[in-house]
């Protein structure tokens, strides 16, 4: 049983209203995705093409307009408060680490949240295991002390991944979550996911830009573009060459930069690695 199940999912926003009369907007059209226990995907397109909100209806924090949701089996379509059990299996870490976490709690006390909640653990039991997930994501026990504001960016990251990772879920959304790690602390979070996968099935989506991190990790792939999901073979990015399709992914990859850098070759030294 897929442990998340997408049916025609549809998802409109509104705009204008300032100067102009409101109106909507498209951003999902009839999208059908599941995931399956030890799955890993990637999901890639354009600034704005939607990768988000599809991430952010996966996991049952967004209604969609039309279609459904499942979770665990579960029908979880629009509903305010998720059942428990839903809540712990899917787990979110964003892009945006500052943003995210409370800047008045110690990473500490970001990780310990979950692991009271759902396996009610306290005492030395909650410290022990907090410890552990700090190591799991290459930190030291002591930074648990530590509130927010005195981790680097790509060190805060890993308290978020390591918050993720305490309840144990079954699905992990990563929100562009592992690409701004250095090179190495990037290979040992992937080897921790794949070791997780391995053992216990959790699954992923990786919403991402990095077609390398796809390449490399991910079973399935597929571009978001006006609207629907266009599955590729995560293994053959190199050789879409000049379809219509690799230029899509192309702009949505390749940040702003001179034609000049564009025609020395860096895109494919960049998927190539
Ligand atoms: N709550 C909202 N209200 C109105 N419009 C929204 C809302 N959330 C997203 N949008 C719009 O929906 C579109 C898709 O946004 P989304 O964040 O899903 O894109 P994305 O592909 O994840 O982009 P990026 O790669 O830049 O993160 C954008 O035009 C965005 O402005």
């Amino acid at each position: 049983m897929p442990v998340v199940e997408l049916s025609g999912i549809r998802k409109t926003y509104g705009r204008g209203g300032f100067f102009h009369k409101q109106e909507r907007f498209t951003v999902l059209e009839d999208v059908n995705l599941s995931l399956n226990p030890g799955e890993s995907l990637g999901l890639v397109g354009r600034s704005g093409s939607g990768k988000s909100t599809l991430g952010r209806i996966m996991l049952g924090l967004e209604a969609p307009d039309a279609g459904s949701v499942r979770i665990l089996g579960q029908d979880v379509t629009g509903r305010k408060r998720l059942p428990m059990d839903v809540r712990r299996a899917v787990q979110v870490v964003f892009q945006d680490a500052i943003g995210s976490s409370n800047p008045r709690l110690t990473a500490g006390e970001i990780i310990a949240e979950p692991l009271r909640n759902f396996d009610k653990l306290k005492g030395r039991q909650l410290r022990d295991r907090v410890a552990e997930l700090l190591e799991l994501v290459g930190l030291c026990p002591d930074d648990a002390d530590k509130l927010p504001g005195r981790f680097s960016g790509g060190q805060l990251q890993r308290v978020c991944i390591a918050r993720a990772l305490a309840p144990s879920p079954q699905v992990i959304v990563l929100d562009e979550a592992v690409s701004s790690l250095d090179m190495l602390i990037q290979a040992r979070i992937l080897d921790l996911l794949d070791s997780l996968r391995r053992q216990y099935g959790t699954a992923y989506l990786f919403v991402t830009h990095d077609l390398r991190l796809v390449r490399r990790f991910c079973d399935r792939a597929f571009f978001m573009s006006d609207g629907s999901l266009h599955a590729f073979d995560p293994s053959r990015t190199l050789d879409m060459k000049g379809s219509g399709v690799l230029r899509e992914l192309f702009d949505a990859i390749l940040p702003p930069m001179p034609d000049k850098a564009r025609q020395q070759g860096s895109f494919s030294e960049r998927v190539a690695v």
